[in-house]
């Protein structure tokens, strides 16, 4: 892991210590010196969703080892790129792949980029991610806006929040019952109304992978009423929202989570890609409408 060593600084820290107001505002100083455009929305694009990324127009594309501090990109499915540009004429910052705990990152690290764009000015933040389906009137391909999560990495010393706290930031005890915004949500239903795509809405849980859950964990979970399971995006969620930023959060539902001992039946990675790949088109509509519903 020598990439992750910047001089004397381990950048990997598991405490939030490393990533000081100053560090932070270097790297979005950098972003924003080579580019003209502010944008006050961020997307982030899940595994096999970063085509939303070649959807921006007049983009600016920085490979993440360009950036100063910022991590790489390891997983198929997760390019690599930060993009500057327009998705329907509105400016958007959009992340073309993000950082998950079990590449060997923090959740400090894997958060650091919501803490860029607080410093950049983004006023929205747009998760969306690949999940595995464990409500049982769920399909795959099925699109589900998260209203909750449960996370236990976030209960360990794993909570990205670790450490000394910054009140340019956010607050030292933030509240986390509303993360993911009514209002948002429901701007995001009338899109898909009108556009005849059905939506689903749920609780997601995630852990640190990357081994997927056991049935027993799974029934653990739909007894919590989760509905979908993943890896990333409740710590995402956590860090915008601390940051003060207004989070809208999508799960693509790629497999169906296996709730029977005796099934054959298994997750595996490709065909979390091959389905993100084949609902990325109504995704991507429905993203692009939205931006410009928000903005
Ligand atoms: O959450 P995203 O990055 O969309 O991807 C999900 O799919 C991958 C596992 O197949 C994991 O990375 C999991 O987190
Ligand atoms: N943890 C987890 N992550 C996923 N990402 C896509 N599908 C799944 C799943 O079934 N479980």
């Amino acid at each position: 892991m020598s990439s992750l060593f910047v001089s004397h600084i381990n950048i990997n820290a598991i405490t939030n210590n490393e990533f000081t107001y100053d560090r932070v505002k270097n790297i979005s100083d950098w972003i924003l010196n080579r580019v003209d455009l502010r944008p006050k929305i961020a997307i982030v694009c899940g595994s096999g969703l970063g085509g939303l990324g070649e959807r921006v127009q007049d983009a600016r594309i920085f490979p993440y080892e360009e950036i100063p501090d910022f991590p790489r990109s390891t997983v198929v499915g997760h390019k690599g790129n930060l993009i500057i540009g327009k998705l329907n004429h509105i400016p958007v910052i959009c992340m073309q792949g993000r950082f998950h705990s079990y590449e060997g990152y923090s959740n400090a690290l894997c958060t650091l980029p919501m803490k860029v764009f607080k410093l950049m000015g983004v006023q929205t933040v747009l998760l969306t991610c690949a999940a595995g389906g464990l409500n049982q009137s769920f399909k795959v391909g099925d699109i589900m806006l998260i209203k909750d999560h449960v996370a236990p990495l976030l209960w360990t010393l794993q909570n990205p929040l670790i450490g000394h706290n910054d009140e340019r930031f956010g607050p030292r005890f933030p509240a986390c019952n509303k993360i993911y915004k009514k209002n948002l949500r429901d701007v995001f239903h009338g899109i898909a109304e009108k556009k005849q795509i059905e939506l689903q809405e749920g609780v997601y849980s995630s852990f640190g992978g990357p081994c997927y859950e056991t049935v027993t964990e799974l029934r653990a979970l739909l007894q919590m009423g989760v509905d979908a399971v993943g890896m990333s995006t409740a710590n995402e969620a956590l860090v915008a929202s601390y940051c003060g930023m207004n989070v809208l959060a999508i799960a693509l539902i790629t497999n169906k989570a296996v709730i029977d001992y005796d099934s054959e039946n298994f997750p595996f990675h490709e065909e979390v890609i091959e389905t993100a790949n084949r609902r990325a088109s109504d995704l991507q509509e429905l993203v692009i409408d939205f931006v410009s519903k928000i903005n």
